[in-house]
């Protein structure tokens, strides 16, 4: 088992080069499915969601092979079966990527129901929908979602809210089939524009990614093409915050700037200094952290993937802050690990958090429950007093490549620590 160990206390200071989106990377890895040649997938990011996603193509009978760092040439033509294996759909949401490329390659998926971060209920009521709309049928066949579909038709798909997921997996069923599908309420995020890029890259026909209204003309082929994956907004988000909680002076490099409006908006609101380059934002604090409102939103509102960082660094702002969760019904069960470090908060209704800032919070050995609440409690060690012990760090490694590395190169006192299962490890502060 490995943990971090943080003293907290040291300001941030230097540079962060930002790696490729996990949530725009891991639809790209699934996407290539629907390519009839071999692609070649850039700025790629090493993080355990997108080895399993290759292990699933591996385990299909895809070739995949790691040309440098962040660089994947994946050829799917060779891909035996339209079944995913159970143990690595359980592990992560992108599993149910697999469903849309597969239905729309070979009009037939098992896949096991997605897990990943749990967050609340997390159906998929909408992809399916989505599915149907184009003639497939579904079922659950021992645990797992079973589509197929004698042919594929365009047609229109109005979501009944906006889902992330379900607009991916839409674009993936369309892409092939025949005629013009038009999908309305669609997610807007860079992920979705990303992915349409990609795929329009290699010959799709699909127009209006990053507005609500997506049409996609179905085509027969798809051609090889060699792609690189966007920044990621979220890890990018995570060090403007991690920048702001220790006090520090970060440049983020790499980065859409226009990604992280939202983000950046809030951190000024809050008293941070953020100044806007081509591709980088600088991070700086030079007063107090002030209290705020946060509501997260779909894309372009504030990512509901920023709100357990975000709400961190609210706990050391001066007077009372108040976080509402729009997306999920369950993302605040850092809180109770927060807590343990001193903060003062209370979750009102599982959707509410009211956050009475204090001035400082203090060490303490605590355990991520998913992956951002676990960049939550990096960031509160980081700027805590004392020492910090971070159990689950797996969850961390789903979605930050080299987190550990990158934070002690701007002057963190971060230590991986592998501990034997049932060693208890003394701490003194
Ligand atoms: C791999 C990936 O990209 N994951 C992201 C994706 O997750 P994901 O694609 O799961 O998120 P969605 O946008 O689909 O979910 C939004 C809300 O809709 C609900 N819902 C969704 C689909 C459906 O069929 N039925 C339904 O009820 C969900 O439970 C949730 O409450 O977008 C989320 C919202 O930005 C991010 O937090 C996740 O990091
Ligand atoms: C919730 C997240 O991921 P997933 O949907 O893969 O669980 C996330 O990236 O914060």
């Amino acid at each position: 088992m490995e943990k971090f160990f943080i003293r907290g206390g040291n300001p941030l200071k230097g540079t962060v080069y930002i790696s490729g989106a996990k949530n725009a990377a891991v639809a790209l890895v699934a996407a290539t499915i629907l390519c009839d040649e071999p692609c070649t997938l850039e700025n790629v990011p090493a993080i355990s969601d997108i080895t399993k996603c290759l292990d699933i193509l591996k385990s299909m009978g895809a070739v995949v092979k790691m040309e440098k760092e962040g660089v994947i040439y994946i050829d799917t033509s060779t891909i035996n079966t339209t079944k995913v294996p159970y143990k690595l759909a359980e592990t992560m949401r992108a599993s149910s990527y697999f469903l849309g490329t597969l239905l729309g390659r070979f009009h037939e998926a098992f896949v096991p129901m997605p897990g990943g971060c749990y967050l609340g209920d997390r159906p998929i009521d909408q992809h399916l929908k989505a599915f149907k709309a184009l003639g497939a049928t579904d079922e659950v066949v021992r645990g797992a979602n079973y589509v197929k579909a004698d042919k594929l038709v365009g047609n229109q798909i109005y979501f009944d809210f906006v889902t992330v997921g379900a607009t991916m997996n839409a674009i993936f069923a369309a892409v092939k089939a025949k005629g013009q599908t038009i999908i309305e309420n669609a997610a807007k995020e860079p992920h979705i524009v990303d992915v349409a890029n990609f795929l329009n890259s290699m010959g799709a026909d699909i127009r209006g990614a990053g507005t609500d209204v997506i049409k996609i003309r179905g085509v027969e082929y798809l051609h090889g093409t060699t792609y690189a994956t966007i920044p990621d907004q979220i890890e990018a988000g995570t060090y403007m915050v991690a920048a702001a909680a220790t006090k520090g002076d970060v440049v983020i490099a790499n980065v859409i700037p226009k990604h992280l409006e939202s983000i950046t908006a809030k951190l000024r609101k809050c008293g941070v200094c953020v100044e806007e380059n081509d591709e980088s934002v600088h991070v700086w604090v030079d007063g107090p952290i002030m209290n705020t409102t946060v509501k997260t939103q779909p894309h372009p509102g504030f990512p509901t993937d920023m709100q357990p960082q975000f709400s961190t660094l609210l706990t050391m702002a001066q007077g009372t802050s108040k976080v509402t969760e729009e997306i999920f019904n369950n993302r605040f069960r850092y809180v109770a690990e927060l807590r343990k470090m001193g903060a003062d908060v209370s979750v009102e209704g599982g959707k509410v958090a009211i956050i009475q800032g204090v001035p400082t919070l203090k060490g303490a050995p605590v355990q991520a429950t998913d992956l951002r609440a676990g960049a939550a409690l990096v960031i509160a060690g980081l700027a805590a007093d004392g020492l910090t012990e971070i159990d689950n760090i797996h969850y961390i490694e789903r979605g930050y490549e080299h987190i550990d590395k990158k934070l002690r190169e701007l002057g963190a006192d971060i230590t991986r620590v592998i501990v034997p299962d049932n060693e208890h490890v003394e701490m003194t502060s």
